[in-house]
């Protein structure tokens, strides 16, 4: 079995538990708190921004110029294809400039994207792909499973026709293909840290989920610092 395949069935209840997630229920049948999916899109824009500055250390660390020039596309379309999906669902829910500007991250979003640097610190090509390739491959799945759910909220049917896309897939299958290359060349030890950042990353898939849908805050509020949610 592929290396990627074998952290997929390692990682597969924590995959159940989110399918099965109120969020991505709620989604699929219409009937989330638009106020929960608001919340949702100003973390994830902050996420994404952090998500493409990783894609970009991924550009840096490889060992090639041809997987160099991949990696970079592939923060470049970060920024354009997922931001931009953000900025219309943005527009659509009036969500404001100053809204924007005085976001403050919650504990997960902040914690995922910690994660992730701390993988891309420590590591080299194959321990940036590995943490985000739960991110791909998970969103991939998700819009498999609610292709055929016509949700009436017009902007929840925008954002499954994002993920259940063939352009999508084309981009998660590279990844696939790219990290069961580098598990080749790799230690044991390597590709055990490997699964270690694919098996975090997918339990904070879980609990970004979990925050959204419970609007979650810092447990002391009133101190937090704001930042821009595209910082
Ligand atoms: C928490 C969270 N996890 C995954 C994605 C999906 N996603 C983010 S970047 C990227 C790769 C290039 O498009 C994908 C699939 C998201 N939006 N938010």
């Amino acid at each position: 079995m592929s290396f990627a395949k074998q952290l997929r069935q390692a990682a597969d209840s924590i995959w159940e538990a989110s399918f099965q997630h109120p969020f991505v229920t709620e989604l699929g049948n219409g009937t989330l708190d638009l106020k929960c999916f608001r919340y949702y899109v100003l973390q994830d824009s902050y996420y994404l921004s952090h998500f493409a500055r990783v894609q970009a250390l991924g550009a840096a660390k490889a060992a090639d110029l041809q997987t160099t020039d991949r990696m970079a596309h592939h923060a470049q379309n970060t920024y354009q294809a997922e931001l931009s999906l953000h900025e219309n669902f943005a527009k659509k829910l009036g969500i404001t400039e100053e809204e924007k500007a005085s976001f403050i991250p919650a504990p997960t979003a902040y914690a995922y994207t910690s994660h992730m640097y701390r993988a891309a610190y420590e590591g080299h090509l194959g321990d940036i792909i590995a943490a985000i390739l739960p991110c791909y491959w998970l969103y991939y799945e998700i819009g498999e499973r609610l292709k055929d759910c016509k949700p009436e909220e017009p902007i929840y049917q925008e954002w499954i026709a994002a993920y259940g896309s063939e352009w999508f897939r084309s981009l998660v299958e590279e990844q696939i293909v790219r990290l069961d290359a580098i598990a080749e060349l790799v230690t044991e030890a390597d590709r055990k840290r490997m699964e270690q950042h694919f098996i975090i990353s997918s339990q904070y898939e879980y609990a970004f989920w979990e925050m959204a849908y419970r609007l979650e805050t810092w447990p002391v509020e009133g101190k937090e610092i704001a930042v821009h949610a595209n910082e």
